[in-house]
């Protein structure tokens, strides 16, 4: 059977743009391949038959990097922890190749663990097994909440022995393929100022509009004789869109209860796009100053801080962008960060709780503010898992139905301790009500309430001990079981 694989039909995007912005660079080989972890979903999203792959295809693609050239590190800087650093850019990974799904959207191929390349300041430019098994936990999950993030395509495992120093060693090596809208990032835009190559800039800039933001590049179409106003039009409109999208990712990490861990320029993604999951975590209760990466003592990228980071790393963006637009419209753009995050994350915790939301002529979302604020209020006060209470709530309502009084609804099968009594009896009158007020407006509610609910919470929540659990069955006893159990009854197929 011929590998599919081997012969997709990529586009060089990137690769036109020109060797300012990356280095071919060559794949490591490896000792052995084997594979992991394959997503079926996402090769059908790539309109290619998952009947037609063999495990031994994707090794031989994505392990063997068999016949695809060239393979592009990409070149990029970064503020990391509030530090500028201009010696970055892929250094374990590289641009594997882009092509159309089967939506007509470009997509990256991406790698992470598949050697060593210009930019990998000693490091050994591998992956671990558990890095690549935390990436596909932490996409997938997003994924399956609705935050807009990268993919895993598949891990690899590559048959090395690895030190680090935060992982039992020797550990075992993998590669992991990712697919993203794109991986240029906002300290791509750094490093082009830390050279002063504005014109760099203004190409990388409108290729990003002309691929990636069609509607902004036919909004303001570059002619003879306006070019200089349409494409700053174009940039200004670009970065407008740009906060929103940050905006609204960061209020899908917080309804998630996700904590990303290194909010770093280098992993803000141009088209804010979720991505690059390291030491991630999933809030196991709601704390605002949970903080997921051990080295981060400040607490800088706390679960809590996260939406003020974004901001900032926003902010952070106009410096390179003031090498080819004014300053004052930038502002103004950043400006509609707070309401457009309030608003949308309004609407993922509404959709948590199962309840509608409905907008008025201005897009705001009305009612259920007080839903919100109430459930904060009770995690606050009920030591509870954040995920098992929403998945406690779904199961409940799945089971029983809607309850017809407010004293129908149990906090026993929420799991956990006693709830604050008064947080818990504000929270349920108010759900209730809520609930209530939606199906006597829209009979049809009934169902939809319920259905929300299953749709938009995980049953299990990939806290840290459900990851340690799953990676204690393949590091002891190669069993994959537990993981793939877990995909497949959560995520994906
Ligand atoms: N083991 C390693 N060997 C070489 N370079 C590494 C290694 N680990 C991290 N780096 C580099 O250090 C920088 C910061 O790493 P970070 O963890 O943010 O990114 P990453 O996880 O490697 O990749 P990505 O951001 O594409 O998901 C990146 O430039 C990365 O390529
Ligand atoms: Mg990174």
């Amino acid at each position: 059977m011929t590998n599919l694989l081997l012969g997709l039909n990529f586009e060089p995007q990137i690769e036109s743009l020109g060797s300012d912005y990356w280095d071919v660079v060559d794949a490591a080989r490896f000792p052995r391949t084997e594979l992991r972890f394959r997503n079926n979903d996402l090769l059908r999203q790539l309109g290619i038959d998952p009947g037609a792959v063999k495990d031994h295809h994707l090794e031989q693609a994505y392990g063997c990097f068999e016949a695809r050239t060239p393979l592009l590190a990409l070149r990029y800087h970064g503020y990391q922890f509030g530090t500028y650093n201009p010696l970055l850019g892929d250094g374990r990974g590289f641009l594997y190749g882009q092509l159309r799904d089967r939506f007509g959207q470009l997509q990256d191929l991406g790698t992470k663990g598949s050697g060593t390349t210009p930019w990998s300041r000693g490091g050994d430019g591998r992956l671990t097994l558990k890095g690549g098994v935390r990436e596909i936990i932490a996409s997938e999950a997003l994924h399956r909440l609705g935050v807009t993030t990268s993919r895993t395509l598949c891990l690899v495992e590559t048959g090395e022995k690895l030190w680090r120093s935060d992982e039992p060693s020797p550990t075992r090596s993998s590669v992991m393929v990712r697919i993203a809208r794109t991986h240029l990032r906002f300290g791509t835009c750094e490093r082009l100022l830390h050279l002063r190559n504005a014109q760099g800039l203004e190409r990388l800039l409108r290729h990003v509009v002309d691929v990636y933001y069609p509607l902004i590049a036919a909004a303001h179409p570059v002619q003879d004789g306006n070019a200089a106003g349409a494409i700053e039009a174009q940039l200004l409109a670009f970065y407008a869109e740009l906060v929103e999208r940050v905006a609204r990712l960061a209020a899908e990490w917080m309804a998630a209860g996700f904590t990303h861990g290194v909010l770093n320029t280098d992993n803000m993604s141009l088209l804010g796009e979720s991505f690059d999951y390291g030491p991630f975590a999933f809030l196991d209760q709601w704390e605002p100053g949970f903080t997921a990466a051990y080295f981060d003592q400040t607490g800088l990228y706390a679960y809590g801080r996260q939406p003020g980071i974004c901001h900032n790393n926003l902010r952070l963006l106009q410096e390179p962008l003031a090498m080819l637009l004014p300053r004052q419209p930038l502002e103004q753009s950043l400006e509609t960060f707070a309401p457009i995050y309030q608003s949308h994350y309004r609407a993922c915790m509404q959709r948590r709780l199962g309840l509608p939301s409905s907008f008025d002529h201005n897009g705001n979302i009305e009612g259920g503010d007080d839903a919100v604020h109430k459930t904060l209020a009770l995690l606050a006060a009920w030591p509870v898992g954040y995920g098992a209470f929403f998945a406690g709530l779904a199961t409940q309502i799945s089971t029983k139905g809607l309850p017809e009084e407010p004293e129908a609804l149990l906090p026993v099968v929420l799991d956990g301790a006693e709830p604050a009594r008064k947080a818990w009896l504000d929270w349920r009158d108010r759900w209730w009500t809520q609930q209530r007020e939606a199906v006597s407006a829209e009979p049809d509610e009934a169902q939809a309430i319920n259905a929300r609910l299953q749709r938009w919470n995980l049953v299990k929540t990939p806290i840290r001990s459900v990851i340690e659990e799953f990676w204690q069955a393949i590091d002891q006893h190669d069993d994959w079981q537990p993981l793939q159990a877990w995909l497949k009854a959560s995520c994906v197929d």
